[in-house]
């Protein structure tokens, strides 16, 4: 363990994505205490941790404080990983819908996809963001469940006969590429002994 290490303010979880904000508030509870901003970061390209870490900089530059931010991506096998980064943003999904996504793998027998989370702390702009990765494997299939959550409804987890759009919250939040980050983000303040300001 570390030398106990006061942060001089809260840790701002900086997102425009509601759902997403939701889930994290869900997976976190009172483990560690945050507050949440609204911004709409730019949707940068390269490779997901490189993404990640950026927009955490450029969040931080923003709050002048400490920051947590995500970038999610959803990679399929047939195509080395793509769509990968670019499904983010208000753009892609937008465009392909659920069928799209489908229909992309259409030519290809192998419907085998992950989901993939990284988080990027920094305790301000003045440091180097270190980042978190969670991934979950599963299948792309036609769209089930309730939509109102990106791709949710055409990914299948393995193991399950559900896809994340039709399993409980909590069902997801115990296997989701975003729990399974945020763990290693948990690990990390428990390490660190960071301890955010009452
Ligand atoms: O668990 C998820 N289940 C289904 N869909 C999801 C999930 N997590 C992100 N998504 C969607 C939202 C967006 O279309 C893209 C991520 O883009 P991404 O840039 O990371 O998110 P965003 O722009 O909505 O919010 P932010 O302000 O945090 O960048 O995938
Ligand atoms: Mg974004």
């Amino acid at each position: 363990m570390g030398v106990r290490m006061q942060l001089s303010s809260p840790v701002t979880f900086v997102t425009g994505n509601s759902k997403k904000l939701e889930e994290v508030k869900m997976i976190l509870g009172q483990t560690i205490p945050f507050r949440s901003v609204k911004l709409d970061l730019p949707e940068l390209q390269g490779e997901p941790e490189d993404i990640s870490k950026e927009k955490c900089r450029l969040a931080a530059k923003q709050i002048n404080g400490p920051v947590l931010v995500e970038d999610t991506c959803l990679c399929f096998n047939a195509l080395k990983g793509l769509p990968g980064p670019y499904v983010r943003g208000k753009w892609f999904l937008q465009k392909t819908g659920h069928e799209g996504l489908n229909n992309l793998l259409a030519a290809y027998e192998d419907k085998s996809a992950y989901a993939l989370c990284v988080f990027s702390l920094a305790l301000g702009p003045d440091h180097e963001p270190v980042t978190f990765s969670g991934r979950t494997e599963g299948k792309i299939v036609p769209a089930r469940g309730s939509g109102d959550f990106g791709w949710d409804p055409v990914f299948q987890p393995d193991g399950y006969s559900l896809t994340f759009a039709e399993m409980p919250k909590e069902e997801k939040n115990k296997i989701s590429h975003r729990r399974r980050a945020l763990d290693k983000v948990r690990e990390h303040f428990y390490e660190k002994d960071y301890v955010p300001p009452v």
